[in-house]
C-alpha cells in the first residue's frame, strides 16, 4: 500500500518564484491496484508522480511506501527498488547500446548476478513484446518500441508500484493501444499495481479507480463509471468525457433510452 497524507509541495519556496504544486493530498493505493490520475495541465500530476517514489521530497506531509517513508534515507534505495518511474519522453529514460543492454541497467545496479539479470531480461523483453528486438540499438526503434523498452527497463527490476506518466503522449493511436495493452497486462496478469498519469480519457476507462486533480488539489476519487456520470464538473476540471462516453450523452439527450455512461464501444454496441 502507498498512503498519502497531508501531501504538499512547493516548488523553490520563499523564493520570487514559489510556486505551490500540490496542497494536502491524502489517498491511499493499496496493492494490487490500478488507478488512473487525471488532471489539466499544470494541475501536480508529473509532481505527484515523482513524489511516489522519493524522486522528490515532500514540502510537508508524508508518502508512505509499504511502512516506508520517502523522507527516510535509509529506506529510499528500497522505495525507489519498488516504485517504478515511466516518463513520457523514452529518449530520456534509455542509455544502453542495445536494448538488451538497457534492460540490464537497473538490474546491474541492484547488484544483481549475472543469471539472474538473464532472467529478468527475458521476462521484460517477453512481458512488452520485444524478444525478436534484443541486439538493436534503440535508435533505430520507432517511438512505441522505444516506450517498450523503457517499460520493460523498469519491469526487470521487478517493482511491486509501477508509475507512468504520461507514457503514450508521443504515440500514434496503434501505439498508445499497445502500451495500453500491456499495461492491462501487468495488472491483470502480473498483479503489479499500476499508477497511469494520463490525459486520454479513453485509456482511464480500464482503471478501477480514478483521482481527479485540480489546482493540486485531489477534487474526485472515484470508479470510471462514477466519475464519467459527472459531465459537468469534468468541464469545470478542465477534462473531456471519453467519445462512447459522449455518444452515449447526445443520444440520452435526444430521448433514446439508453443508460449513462457507457465506457466502451462494445458495451455501446450492445444498446444500439
Ligand atoms: N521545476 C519547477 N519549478 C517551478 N514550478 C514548477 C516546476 N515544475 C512544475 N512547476 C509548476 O508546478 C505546477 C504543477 O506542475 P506539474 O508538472 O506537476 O503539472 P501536471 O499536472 O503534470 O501538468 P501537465 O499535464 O502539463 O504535464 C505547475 O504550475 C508548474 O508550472
Amino acid at each position: 500500500m502507498i498512503k498519502v497524507e497531508n501531501l504538499s509541495y512547493i516548488y523553490q519556496p520563499g523564493t520570487s518564484q514559489e510556486k505551490v504544486a500540490l496542497k494536502n493530498i491524502n489517498l491511499e493505493i493499496p496493492s494490487p491496484s490500478f488507478f488512473c490520475i487525471v488532471g489539466a495541465n499544470g494541475s501536480g500530476k508529473s509532481t505527484f508522480a515523482r513524489l511516489l517514489n522519493g524522486l522528490y521530497t515532500p514540502t510537508s506531509g508524508d508518502v508512505i511506501v509499504d511502512g516506508m517513508n520517502t523522507k527516510d534515507e535509509k529506506r529510499i534505495w528500497e522505495i525507489r527498488k519498488n516504485v517504478g518511474l515511466v516518463f513520457q519522453n523514452p529518449d530520456n529514460q534509455i542509455i544502453g547500446m542495445t536494448v538488451e543492454e538497457d534492460i540490464a541497467f537497473g538490474c546491474e545496479n541492484l547488484g544483481l548476478p549475472p543469471e539472474e539479470i538473464e532472467e529478468r531480461i527475458n521476462f521484460a523483453l517477453k512481458a512488452v513484446g520485444m524478444e525478436e528486438y534484443r541486439k538493436y540499438p534503440p535508435y533505430l526503434l520507432s517511438g512505441g518500441q522505444k516506450q517498450r523498452v523503457a517499460i520493460a527497463g523498469i519491469l526487470a527490476m521487478m517493482p511491486k508500484y509501477i508509475v507512468l506518466d504520461e507514457p503514450t503522449t508521443m504515440l500514434d493511436p496503434k501505439g498508445r493501444k499497445e502500451i495500453i495493452n500491456i499495461i492491462r497486462r501487468l495488472y491483470e496478469e502480473e498483479k503489479k499495481t499500476i499508477i497511469l498519469i494520463t490525459h486520454h480519457m479513453e485509456e482511464v476507462i480500464w482503471a478501477e479507480k480514478i483521482v481527479v486533480f485540480f489546482n493540486g488539489e485531489i477534487v474526485d476519487l472515484g470508479t470510471p463509471r462514477e466519475i464519467f456520470s459527472k459531465d459537468e464538473k469534468l468541464n469545470e476540471w478542465g477534462l473531456n468525457l471519453p467519445i462512447t462516453t459522449r455518444i452515449s450523452k447526445c443520444l440520452l439527450e435526444r430521448g433514446f433510452n439508453i443508460p449513462h455512461p457507457i465506457l466502451t464501444p462494445e458495451e455501446l454496441s450492445l444498446w444500439l
